[in-house]
């Protein structure tokens, strides 16, 4: 049976995936951590390139002759420029850099206000969107913004420098906010309005589209047999998970792909842009399928990493989800929560604005008692996100006149059992976990797909219901 490379980039680890749908194996794991120069946030690229190399390597030494293709997947809405040779004209700025902070406003007085931006694009209103982000970018470094050709998402652009050839993804060009979703195309209006050069944005390529074989530079470091080639995967991360749903034929799933973020939503046949989704915060990104992810952003695992990244800097050394657990189950007496939408927790630890000081202020402005050890402020961010995700789902049973049952909850963070059963409690739902690799399932899925060993998406989902495992959480 052929096998193929998924390269899964979250915005905490990476991790380069061989196999099919069957059975794979993770072959190499590292962490995707921002680093801090001079006052802004940015990612290492070069150094995620390099990481994935030795992934590669490890998995052709593996399977030297059964490998035929690699997709990549990462994170929503990040970006680079490059110039005509394809050099970056600027480092890749991190979604939680602060530079975008007041741009929302700026830039939504600049084209028409907020409903007009959201009937066009479908997508909510983040202060990371890649609109901002450019917005910001023409503000403070005119010059870098004249010297681009190219506009690149992330995995746009370590596909092009594994196979030179340079695409734009679709399900990833969805995440920017300058995609129209009805025509499939760029926002060629929003676009020609913030007087943004038209050729940056090249064509938009469907999840599974073929882009061409390894470099034979990368081959040969990487000890590639002649043949294998790049493919578009589904190159959002949650477009890659959602499509590693473990859903029947017929069923319109309500999911969370749990990671750093929670993307809690349904897949629809086409967008939904009035007032009540859009104040309800509901996006529209693209699916693997090309049919809309209805879904919201809840701020997910992520305040718990930064929680954990500060106390093991602090100790000196790891700590482990056991002792997390075990510490959390201690603490469920404590009744404090927080809202994990409030802006305080967008941003990452700094040396003097802590993420534990954020949860102490926001607890002290509710007349919530402050978590005093790290098992309560673990009970306290996941009762947040059991309350955020429990409204969101009501939100969408308001949206779509309907009635959930179950809800599957994918990725990385379905392996936090207590937040899986304390959801299942709240929202009334059985809750099914799994399976924990779904980003990478999902890109195998859109490469199998593409290379036609399955004849539709959906046979990945029933080959994935089929043989992963899930774990049955009741109310
Ligand atoms: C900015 C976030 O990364 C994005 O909205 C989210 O969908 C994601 O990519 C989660 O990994």
């Amino acid at each position: 049976m052929n096998k193929h490379i998924a390269i899964d980039l979250g915005a905490s680890n990476g991790r380069v995936l061989v196999g099919d749908l069957k059975q794979f194996e993770v072959v190499h794991r590292f962490v995707t951590h921002n680093d801090q120069i001079l006052g802004s946030f940015y990612w290492n690229l070069q150094s995620l390139f390099s990481e994935i190399k030795t992934g590669l390597k490890k998995a052709f030494a593996l399977y030297p002759d059964q490998i035929t293709s690699i997709g990549i997947d990462t994170w929503g809405v990040d970006y680079v420029l490059t110039d005509e040779k394809g050099g970056l004209v600027s480092l890749c700025y991190h979604y939680r850099d602060s530079r975008t902070d007041g741009m929302i406003e700026k830039v939504s007085s600049r084209l028409g206000g907020k409903m007009r931006i959201y009937e066009r694009t479908g997508i909510a209103f983040q202060p990371f969107n890649t609109l901002y982000q450019l917005a910001a970018m023409q503000q403070e470094r005119p010059d870098a913004m004249k010297a681009a050709r190219h506009y690149l998402s992330v995995p746009d652009l370590l596909a092009y420098w594994l196979c030179s050839v340079m695409k734009n993804e679709r399900t990833h060009a969805s995440t920017t906010q300058l995609y129209d979703p009805r025509t499939g195309d760029w926002a060629w209006d929003l676009i020609d309005e913030m007087q943004f050069d038209r050729s940056l944005f090249g064509r938009i390529v469907d999840s599974g589209t073929i882009l061409g074989p390894l470099t034979e530079e990368v081959a040969h470091e990487v000890c590639a047999p002649k043949g294998v080639v790049v493919i578009a995967s589904a190159a959002h991360d949650t477009a890659s998970a959602v499509a590693a749903v473990p859903a029947a034929e017929g069923e319109t799933p309500l999911y969370i792909s749990s990671g750093t973020w929670s993307l809690l939503g349904v897949e629809l046949a086409s967008p939904l842009t009035d007032a009540l989704t859009m104040e309800s915060g509901f996006t529209n990104e693209i699916a693997a399928s090309g049919n809309v992810r209805f879904l919201k952003n809840i701020m997910g695992m992520w305040i718990q990493q930064e929680c954990v990244r500060h106390w093991e800097r602090e100790e000196g050394q790891p700590i482990s989800w056991k002792e997390l657990d075990e510490q959390t189950l201690l603490c469920q007496d404590y009744q404090g929560y927080i809202d994990p939408a409030d802006g305080r927790f967008l941003k990452p630890n700094t040396y003097d604005n802590l993420m534990v000081d954020r949860i102490n202020g926001w607890c002290d402005e509710h007349g919530i008692a402050r978590p005093s050890s790290k098992g309560e402020y673990m009970v306290a961010i996941y009762r947040g996100l059991a309350r955020a995700y429990e409204k969101a789902i009501k939100d969408l049973e308001d949206v779509l006149k309907t009635k959930f049952t179950s809800l599957y909850i994918i990725g990385g963070g379905c392996k936090n059992e207590i937040l899986d059963q304390w959801t299942a409690s709240l929202t009334g739902l059985t809750v099914y976990a799994g399976p924990v690799e779904a980003t990478a399932l999902g890109n195998l899925v859109v490469q199998a797909w593409a290379t036609g060993e399955l004849s539709s998406l959906q046979e990945g989902r029933d080959r994935i219901r089929l043989e992963q495992k899930v774990k049955v959480f009741q109310s």
